[in-house]
């Protein structure tokens, strides 16, 4: 999985409200709009233990302080807890937690202590960006493209296709994209025959995977993936509507799902 840098994460919160007014340019809902339509939940202050986790790779600089901001700015009480791993899971139980947010190099999970429900980091970034997307409210058709059908990718895929999305996908993975057309019907997008888009959803760890030739004026673009899909010059060239953030989106995703 690639890693997030502590240099992705500087002034989260900037980064989340710049998110959040395109994408109520976008859908005309806020991200907190878009999780409650998404999952039917809203929180009520439950309170979230933040534990930093050192195996592999070890602590992200600025990960666990983002977390307390962005949880914050969706309206849950936080906390980071002082000790890692095991003691730190031990000390957010004491202090109260209801719900655990922890990462290692592999997976990045919320799980709710009270209610038993789980999220993994990847899906349910897919599946918000996939909705984002979806909700275009100046989308000219219900064609929609997909770059990347990998982890977040192909539940981004599935979630477009359950909304009854005509779905193209590409994926330089033969298996992956093979994978999606048999089990989700997606199309495959033909790069030698390209087609514009007004809706494009990507998830993946590459620059510039958005080809011009499927860029339409004022497009959607709903991407997790980092680094940025597009270049700033395409972006301006077609007054692309950009929908990325490093963190904050998909762990609302993430805990909406386990409220
Ligand atoms: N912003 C956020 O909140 C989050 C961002 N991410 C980021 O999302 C990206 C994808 O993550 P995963 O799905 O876990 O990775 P993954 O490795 O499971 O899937 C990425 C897929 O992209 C494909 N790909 C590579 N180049 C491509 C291209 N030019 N066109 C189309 N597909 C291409 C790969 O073949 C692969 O199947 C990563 O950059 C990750 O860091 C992941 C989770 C949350
Ligand atoms: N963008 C959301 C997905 C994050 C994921 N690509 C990642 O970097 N995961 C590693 C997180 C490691 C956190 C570390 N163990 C800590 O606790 O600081």
């Amino acid at each position: 999985m690639a890693l997030l840098t502590p240099n992705d994460l500087i002034n989260i919160n900037r980064q989340l409200q710049e998110a959040d007014s395109v994408v109520q340019k976008v859908t005309g809902l806020d991200i907190k709009d878009v999780c409650q339509a998404l999952y039917g939940t809203s929180p009520l202050s439950e309170k979230v233990g933040i534990v930093p986790v050192t195996s592999g790779n070890g602590i992200i600089g600025n990960f666990s302080a983002s977390l307390h901001a962005i949880t914050q700015y969706f309206g849950f009480d936080s906390f980071v807890t002082d000790m890692p791993d095991v003691s730190g899971y031990y000390e957010a139980v004491q202090n109260g937690a209801e719900i655990i947010l922890m990462a290692d190099d592999h997976t990045f999970l919320a799980h709710n202590i009270k209610n038993g429900k789980m999220a993994n980091n990847q899906p349910c970034t897919g599946v918000i960006y996939a909705e984002i997307a979806s909700r275009y409210l100046k989308a000219d058709s219900k064609d929609v493209l997909v770059m990347g059908l990998g982890k977040v990718g192909f539940p981004g895929a599935a979630q477009l296709v359950q909304k009854g999305f005509r779905v193209y996908g590409y994926d330089p993975d033969a298996r992956l994209l093979k994978r999606a057309v048999s089990d989700l019907g997606v199309i495959p997008l033909d790069p030698a025959n390209p087609k514009k888009f007004s809706t494009i959803f990507e998830a993946t760890p590459c620059a510039n995977t958005i080809p011009e030739a499927v860029l339409s004026e004022n497009c959607v673009l709903s991407t997790p993936g980092i680094p940025c899909a597009i270049s700033e010059e395409l972006r301006k060239k077609y007054d692309v509507q950009l929908v990325a953030e490093p963190l904050g989106i998909g762990t609302a995703s993430m805990l909406y799902s386990v409220l």
